[in-house]
């Protein structure tokens, strides 16, 4: 089912946690809110979910304007990132929970509930307690309950947030085949801009309350509408002034850089520089740069076997060119 939000705000006393927020979350994809801290993503979230009431604005789903309804009348699954497990019940039966509520038979029951500890690969760990589980397998459980009840929609916020780096990685890539199994319409709030690049179809950078841009990873990437996006994606650094990301920098001993494939539009321009450290980060190296008329400090990331064919010390003179500025200042 498609969800759209329409003009949403939302104040807390004089501070605005949603700014008219407009989205629309096509059906069957897996859309991520990414944003800083504070940045208004959980607070969509919710009133997605209808946990929390917007001050003006408009929810839809699948057509009909629940902005009025119960979370209960949503259809919506919600998983967050401290999920609360019933403790007393097997891994089993949490994820039958809803369904028995429901009075479903017994034998339409069993089936789904073999179906999703199969989908979430818990069927071994089916008869343990929440508490004899790991986190990523608690959080995998907390999936299967939420998608028993067939929800037209599935609402994750951060809910690998207490997990560590490996755990949330696999993770990640499970929810993305789970998405493809499944194809429920899916948001998932997050800070990390490697997962949202990672799992989504589409991301809604947020900042400050609200949208800075929406559109495939990337696009995103590729087509920051503004600083904002650009430094929020990947990392960035300026030369000449301008934004760009180190990897879209060449270094040469002399002034002539060739631009391969550039659009001179795009370019930096060149700038003299000195090299102030060369850090090898494996497949990449990491060049530490002095700008020569200004002082500035920035870093461009050349390959290892560029590094290999430049030889870059550090205290020599290089001449620095970006082929790609990255996004402009608005
Ligand atoms: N009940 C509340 N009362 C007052 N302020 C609130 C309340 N809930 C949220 N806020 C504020 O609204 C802003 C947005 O909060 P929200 O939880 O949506 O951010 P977020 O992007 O999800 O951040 P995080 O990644 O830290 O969870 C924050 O500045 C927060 O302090």
């Amino acid at each position: 089912m498609s969800i759209s939000v329409i003009g949403a705000n939302k104040r807390y006393g004089d501070f605005a946690a949603l700014h008219d927020v407009s989205i629309d979350i096509p059906e069957g994809s897996l859309t991520s809110l990414l944003g800083p801290s504070g940045s208004g993503k959980s607070t969509l979230l919710r009133a997605i979910a209808g946990l929390d009431s917007l001050d003006s604005g408009t929810v839809i789903i699948n057509g009909n304007d629940v902005s009025a309804a119960s979370p209960q009348k949503r259809d919506i699954g919600f998983v967050f990132q401290h999920y609360a497990a019933f403790k007393h019940l097997t891994v089993r039966d949490n994820i039958a929970f809803g369904l028995k509520i429901r009075k479903r038979p017994k034998r339409e029951i069993d089936k789904k509930v073999d179906e999703l500890l199969d989908i979430v690969g818990l069927t071994v760990f089916q008869k343990r307690f929440p508490a004899q589980l790991s986190g990523g397998q608690r959080q995998r459980m907390a999936l299967a309950r939420a998608l028993a009840v067939d929800p037209q929609v599935l609402l994750l916020d951060e809910p690998f947030g207490a997990l560590d780096a490996k755990v949330r990685e696999d993770l990640r890539k499970w929810l993305r085949r789970l998405h493809d199994e499944v194809h429920v319409t899916t948001v998932l709030v997050t800070h990390d801009q490697a997962e949202a690049l990672d799992v989504s179809d589409r991301i809604a950078v947020l900042n400050q309350g609200r949208i800075e841009q929406v559109g495939a990873p990337d696009d995103l990437y590729d087509r920051p509408a503004n600083p904002f996006v650009a430094s929020f994606l990947g990392s960035t650094v300026r030369v000449n002034g301008e934004l760009v990301r180190p990897h879209d920098i060449r270094i040469g001993r002399n002034p002539e850089i060739a631009l391969p494939g550039g659009d001179a539009a795009l370019d930096t321009g060149v700038v003299k520089a000195t090299v102030a450290r060369v850090v090898n980060l494996g497949f990449e190296t990491r060049v530490e740069l002095l700008a020569a008329a200004t002082g500035d400090e920035f870093a461009a990331q050349i390959t290892r076997g560029d590094q290999n064919a430049l030889h870059l010390q550090p205290g020599e003179t290089v001449y620095a060119r970006a082929t790609k500025i990255a996004a402009f200042d608005r």
